[in-house]
């Protein structure tokens, strides 16, 4: 079987999309590019002997799609390595979609709570900053983002952080 191109299902569009607040959409997306939480993807396996772009792939391979290496694709995003909401801005501050982000993996096992995860992130996001004004008491270039374990997931370090009702 050849495979150049996986398409998935149909997503509807979530919340954030329609509420049409570009910056914020930029910074949420941003956030799950530079955080790269889950970098070698779930594992999969081929169910036939498959080709892929070269490659001979046997049945019952194990198949890891690598997440960091879309979320560090120097094609699509400028600034790998910094923390970068303009990545996902056009000229004009317009919310830019980037086909090739997929942070919820794709083709026929995409995560189901899709829509469900990127309407939560957006609320909780919003309300956030609408009703608190966040601290830390270190300087933004003292603290160490580090994650404390690297593996399937990256999980992130402890922060200290204080919400001020307005
Ligand atoms: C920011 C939040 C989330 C992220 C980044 C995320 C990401 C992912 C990823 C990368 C996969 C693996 C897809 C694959 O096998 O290639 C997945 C699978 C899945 N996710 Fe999520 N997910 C999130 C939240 C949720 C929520 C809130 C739900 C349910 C309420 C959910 C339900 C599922 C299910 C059921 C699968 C398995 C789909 C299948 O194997 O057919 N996810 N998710």
């Amino acid at each position: 079987m050849e495979i150049n191109k996986v398409i998935g299902p149909h997503r509807p569009p979530a919340l954030e999309d329609r509420a049409k607040m570009p910056y914020t959409s930029a910074v949420i997306h941003e956030i799950q590019r530079y955080s790269d939480l889950t970098p070698i993807g779930l594992p999969h396996c081929v169910i036939r002997d498959t080709h892929f772009r070269g490659y001979h792939l046997p049945k019952e391979t194990t198949v890891y799609p690598i997440m960091s290496s879309v979320f560090h694709d120097p094609c699509h995003f400028e600034k790998l390595d910094t923390f970068f909401p303009g990545h996902f801005l056009d000229a004009e501050s317009n919310f830019k979609k980037q086909e090739d982000f997929i942070p919820f993996s794709m083709g026929k096992r995409f995560c189901l709570g899709e829509s469900l995860a990127r309407s939560q992130l957006f609320l909780f996001f919003t309300t956030m900053l609408q009703k608190f004004s966040l601290g830390c008491p270190k300087a933004p270039e003292d603290i160490d983002i580090t994650p404390r374990m690297n593996g399937l997931a990256k999980i992130p370090p402890v922060y200290q952080i204080s919400f001020l009702p307005h």
